[in-house]
């Protein structure tokens, strides 16, 4: 009898031709029906300006699923993200009803790295835990939310303008085996961007729904420091399902720290933990260890706060030469301890299903 898995397998031997993946894990193939008499059905879903780029995806599709054994016909549809935009309303319309944080699809979970302070190395964090889910096999997704100070192009080693083949959808870059998403990919290099309000909460909705993610196990959302619109925007837009806060050990830190948290249960988000960084200074040169912000700070207030400390990673100089480098330390050092520290966090979240 014909087996679904043996369709899909040879379905994910096929190149994505917009991205760099196969046509499975880019999203781009849809509904696939598998009948018992031998009919292999699906959609692909493509950018309309994409088409006929994409029959040669569909033939090749066809050709390699008419050849496994049991298969009787098959049927593929090439659809269109989008159709005509419609003639402007100018009528007054009945105002939306309020919707509540949306599941979006293809996306399993949506995890957000948080820190109430900048500079803690949230974007560090970040980075290295997206690429060590990638190395566990794990389909990532990273959105750098960080709008007044987007950091992951850098760290990702990223550069160069999304294409939008129908100016409408948007593809996102990838490297390190992450699917990534960052505003600074939008704006010019050393342009200060200046937000308000409406045009912040817009560009975050469109990174989320408008970027062609594909499906993913989990997207990480590297937030901006603190409590402000972006946080509130995203966990009423998107289900978050959960965050994760960064936190020097020093005081002034933690106090942030304490607000985003609190922050997170107001809007109803799961905290998944707290993680320390620069929690102790290795000496790349000798390898002493030194407690430069205090140690052990953030394990002290997550145990007061009941939540779970993730890890406590040091500050160590290749951590910074790898991020800066646009390689994570997970990937250009993954046999390190500071490596294995974000595989830990990584294991973790996978356990939990967060991932
Ligand atoms: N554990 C670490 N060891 C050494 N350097 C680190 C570590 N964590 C972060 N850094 C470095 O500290 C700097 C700030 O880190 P990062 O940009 O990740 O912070 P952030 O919290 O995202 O900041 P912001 O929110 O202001 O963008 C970077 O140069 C980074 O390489």
């Amino acid at each position: 009898m014909l087996d679904r898995e043996a369709v899909l397998d040879i379905l994910k031997s096929i190149p994505d031709i917009v991205s760099e993946g196969d046509i499975v894990s880019a999203g781009v193939m849809r509904a696939l029906n598998v009948q018992t008499d031998g009919t292999v059905r699906f959609v692909m879903e493509i950018a309309p300006s994409a088409a006929t780029a994409y029959e040669a995806v569909k033939a090749e599709a066809e050709t390699k699923l008419a050849a496994l054994e049991g298969v009787k016909s098959v049927s593929i549809v090439l659809t269109g993200h989008s159709e005509q935009p419609a003639p402007p309303q100018l009528k007054p319309q009945k105002s939306a009803e309020p919707a509540g944080p949306q599941k979006i699809p293809g996306i399993e979970k949506i995890i957000a790295i948080a820190s109430g302070k900048g500079g803690v190395g949230k974007s560090t964090v970040s980075a290295n835990l997206a690429c060590a889910l990638a190395a566990q096999g794990r389909r990532v997704g990273l959105l750098d939310a960080d709008m007044y100070g987007p950091s992951q192009p850098r760290m990702m080693g990223v550069s160069g303008r999304p294409a939008s083949p129908d100016g409408k959808i948007i593809l996102p870059m990838r490297n390190h085996g992450v699917t990534m998403m960052s505003i600074g990919l939008m704006t010019n290099d050393d342009q200060a961007v200046v937000w308000r309000g409406p045009m912040l909460m817009g560009a975050l909705q469109q990174m989320i729904t408008q970027v062609q993610w594909g499906a993913l196990d989990v997207l990480l959302v590297d937030l901006p420091p603190g409590t402000g619109d972006v946080q509130m925007t995203l966990s009423q837009k998107a289900k978050v399902d959960g965050a994760i806060v960064v936190s020097t050990p020093q005081d002034v830190a933690l106090l942030d720290a304490r607000k985003g948290i609190d922050m997170f249960q107001q809007l109803n988000v799961p905290l998944v933990g707290m993680i320390e960084n620069m929690s102790t200074h290795i000496c790349s040169a000798c390898g002493h260890e030194e407690h430069v912000f205090g140690h052990g700070g953030v394990a002290a207030e997550a145990d007061k706060l009941g939540i779970p400390l993730l890890a406590e990673i040091p500050l160590h100089l290749d951590i910074r030469l790898a991020a800066d480098g646009g390689a994570p330390i997970v990937v250009s050092q993954p046999d390190s301890s500071q490596a294995d520290a974000f595989a830990t966090v990584a294991k973790k979240l996978i356990a939990e299903g967060l991932a």
